[in-house]
């Protein structure tokens, strides 16, 4: 995956966040002294407050902010910021704006290790992964830097000398909403391609992952934005919904769960507003028998254990065909076994706390009624506590893999969202097709086979928006993300997304006389 080195630094806003340099960041001794909203260029205390939340380290268990849910001036200020940075903003070139989002590229990439160190405080995921996150976050603005520069209309030629002309405007101000997995990288994705199209943004972290957004609303600052372009609100639904009613937000792009998703979507019917929905999933992925089999066992770790399991296209029903279930399955379960699982700070480790108290019951609700079902748990799937005594009030647990797995079982139907593999068996590939498309998501799929025709034959066929031959959670920001069904619609990164952050103004212009009817 993303291996891309970046360079170690101190900066002032993560000093602001805690004192003292980032290195000497342990678990267990951050803590959020300044405000989480950013308006205007700064950090700022919402002016109204529609509740207060409490965020947590899950690597502990302990509180690491309480901060106010904005209210509905709060948003409204919000959006008047945004719309008057908007202004300046959107009469730039795309050169300038392609400076711009270059030089807050390189600050992310000089602060890897701060942002992946706060992220991983907050979210419970690894290190080691964290950093791969904040790679993908500033290719995404890389990327969107260099298309920034060649955003064009068309010229098209008309009888008479007349002739028409396409421009490619942005909407506005746009709202970002985000699930608590990947805070800073979700933050990324939905603010380059926006900002790049010459849009504002107002992003809304979830409450369970207010922080590291700061870091990206300061680094924007830093590399030239003009005050007010991307803003930052803290809180629940409630400052959700005043962010997707308001008359002068132009498009919301939302990432989270399906029946929030269908609640944006019917806010946004209110207003006519352009949405883009990247919901969750229950991906299916397929190892036929003449794979290669080593790959195909790192493909289904990588595909059920990244963060902890908490990860929208996973692919958490791996269907295995007979001939090798056996073998297939032993392999996954020692390899699984052997996941180092704990301070998500230690450079060793591999699987961190789940994101809080109430999910971590919820997934151990999943298997208790897979068991009950008929599922057979092979390993995992019980509460972790470390040995470290720190660690002991955190959110862990050994990741899981079932077998004897039927499709209509809960473990396979629903989006459990934390580390539990459900393994199926399969005798054909007709079968196995008409089994993967069998539910009501259609997020990501894989295939596992040397078969090189049955590979895009099997892929051609998948009900899915991103599928992977003989990989899998791979994210490349130059491919377009995103889901079929009820795993959303829109595209976030590639070249496509340009389309769901602007619009389009035709110019007709008419060299002659008017002939009229009248
Ligand atoms: N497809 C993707 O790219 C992708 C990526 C990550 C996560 N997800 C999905 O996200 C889900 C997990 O995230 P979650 O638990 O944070 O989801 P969620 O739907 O509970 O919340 C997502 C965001 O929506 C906000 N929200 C909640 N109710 C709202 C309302 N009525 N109006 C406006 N905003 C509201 C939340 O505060 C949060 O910021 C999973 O289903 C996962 O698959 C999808």
């Amino acid at each position: 995956m993303f291996f891309r080195g970046g360079l170690v630094a101190f900066s002032p806003c993560v000093r602001a966040l805690r004192p003292g340099p980032v290195a000497a960041m342990n678990t267990g001794s951050f803590v959020v002294s300044q405000p989480l909203n950013y308006r205007g260029g700064a950090r700022v205390e919402p002016v109204d407050a529609s509740g207060t939340e409490k965020a947590f380290e899950p690597a502990t268990g302990r509180v690491i902010a309480t901060f106010a849910c904005s209210g509905e001036k709060e948003v409204n200020l919000a959006v008047q910021d945004a719309k008057a940075a908007f202004k300046i903003w959107s009469q730039k070139s795309g050169m300038e704006r392609c400076r711009v989002l270059l030089e807050a590229a390189r600050i992310i990439r000089e602060r890897r290790d701060e942002i992946a160190t706060v992220e991983t405080i907050n979210n419970g995921k690894s290190i080691f992964e964290a950093r791969w996150d904040v790679d993908t976050s500033w290719q995404c603005l890389e990327y969107y830097a260099g298309l920034a520069g060649s955003m064009a209309g068309e010229h098209i030629q008309l009888p008479g000398g007349s002739f028409g002309y396409t421009r490619r405007e942005p909407l506005g101000v746009c709202v970002g909403i985000g699930a608590w997995n990947y805070p800073f990288q979700i933050a990324c994705w939905k603010s380059a391609p926006a900002l790049a199209c010459g849009n504002a943004m107002i992003f809304k972290p979830s409450p369970f992952t207010p922080v590291s957004v700061l870091l990206l609303a300061e680094i924007y600052t830093e590399a030239g934005v003009p005050p007010g372009l991307f803003n930052v609100v803290q809180g629940g639904a409630a400052t959700g919904q005043f962010l997707c009613l308001h008359r002068d937000v132009a498009k919301v792009s939302f990432t989270g769960s399906v029946p929030t998703g269908s609640k944006i979507m019917e806010m946004a019917a209110k207003g006519i507003k352009p949405i883009t929905l990247e919901l969750g999933g229950k991906s299916p992925l397929i190892i036929f028998s003449d794979c290669d089999l080593e790959n195909a066992v790192k493909g289904a770790l990588m595909a059920n254990f990244l963060t902890q399991g908490e990860v929208c296209c996973n692919g958490t029903r791996v269907f295995v065909q007979k001939e090798i279930l056996e073998k297939f399955t032993k392999e996954v379960v020692k390899r699984t076994q052997g996941i180092k699982i704990g301070d998500p700070l230690l450079e060793g480790t591999r699987m961190g706390p789940l994101i809080n108290r109430p999910h971590l019951e919820r997934v151990l609700g999943f298997i208790k009624l897979a068991k009950e079902q008929g599922a057979k748990v092979l390993c995992g799937g019980d509460v972790y506590v470390p040995e470290d005594p720190k660690l002991k009030d955190g959110y862990y647990m050994r990741p899981c893999v079932l077998t004897d797995c039927r499709d209509d079982m809960t473990c396979v139907r629903e989006e459990i969202f934390g580390p539990v593999m459900s393994i199926l068996s399969f005798d054909t590939e007709a079968e196995v097709l008409e089994r993967a498309n069998n539910t009501t998501f259609g997020l990501a799929a894989g295939v596992f086979t040397r078969d090189i025709q049955r590979a895009h034959r099997v892929v051609a066929g998948l009900q899915a928006g991103m599928c992977f031959i003989n990989n899998y959670n791979v994210s490349p920001v130059e491919l377009p993300f995103g889901g079929y069904k009820k795993s959303g619609f829109g595209r976030e990164n590639g070249r496509v997304t340009v389309e769901y952050y602007s619009q389009l103004k035709t110019v007709c212009v008419e060299m002659g006389d008017v002939e009229s009817a009248f």
